[in-house]
């Protein structure tokens, strides 16, 4: 398994957590918390069975969070101690790590699940405010980006995979500020596709998505269905579109 440098210790009984700088760390840990509920209920046979990621089973999605934690807390070590340390050596590592660990007994895939989630919860508590701006990559060589977007990253992963999981959490259980920051990135990254408008009924509002023309297609339906969808999840399940049928977006990982 890929290595994770040593941090700073935690907060102790003691000691009360620090406040810390990066964004979304709290709403992250209360994410958390839904999630590894979740994952304790999960029996060997729920974990065999699919999820919502085509090819993966449950336990591949709890292997990937746990692997995803190493990897965020690998970026704040970088960035406190400027030892360039990314996220992942390769996609290949990564893909071997994420399989290896989706191979453990259900108790040692919650174990995991735990136990990575607190060292990263710990390593981003320690981080000093100072350091947000330190750029940092997914691999050696990757687009460099600021560390202070880690915490929205993880929030995302630990949000999104838990509803991948299919067990019990959807995207209307998310709270509705991850809605709002999902629109904005799927609506960042999807700028160049052709456009259509997003009419969100229970917000009343419509927005844009890509270029839009003078006569766009309006896809219509809960923001919840709509965040679904946009990361390509599931076929437009509670969604109207003015053309009959829903346009195809490319899966967000
Ligand atoms: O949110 C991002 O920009 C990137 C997220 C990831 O790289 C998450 C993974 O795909 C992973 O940890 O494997």
């Amino acid at each position: 398994m890929t290595p994770v440098p040593g941090e700073a210790p935690g907060p102790t009984r003691s000691s009360p957590a620090p406040v810390s700088a990066l964004a979304h760390l709290e709403e992250t840990v209360l994410a958390t918390q839904r999630y590894l509920a979740t994952v304790n209920r999960l029996t060997s046979a729920d974990l065999r069975g699919p999820s919502h990621l085509p090819g993966w089973s449950r336990a591949h999605v709890v292997a990937h969070v746990s692997r995803n934690a190493e990897a965020v807390q690998r970026l704040l070590h970088w960035a406190r101690t400027g030892e360039p340390t990314p996220m992942y050596v390769s996609d290949e590592v990564r893909d071997r790590d994420i399989e290896q660990s989706a191979r453990l007994s259900p108790e040692e895939l919650a174990a995991d699940a735990a136990e990575t989630a607190a060292l990263l919860e710990a390593a981003a508590r320690g981080l000093p405010a100072d350091r947000l701006e330190e750029t940092v990559s997914r691999t050696l060589g990757s687009p460099a980006f600021p560390v202070r977007r880690a915490g929205a990253m993880r929030r995302i992963e630990v949000e999104v995979h838990h509803a991948d999981l299919d067990a019990g959490y959807a995207a209307h259980d998310w709270p509705a500020d991850l809605h709002d920051l999902l629109l904005k990135r799927r609506r960042r990254e999807l700028t160049e596709r052709a456009g259509l408008v997003l009419a969100l009924t229970d917000r009343g509002e419509e927005v844009p998505l890509g270029r839009v023309s003078s006569d766009p297609a309006v896809v219509a339906g809960l923001t919840a269905d709509v965040v679904w969808w946009l990361l390509g999840r599931g076929s437009g399940e509670g969604l109207r579109c003015s053309t009959g049928q829903l346009p195809e977006l490319g899966k967000w990982a």
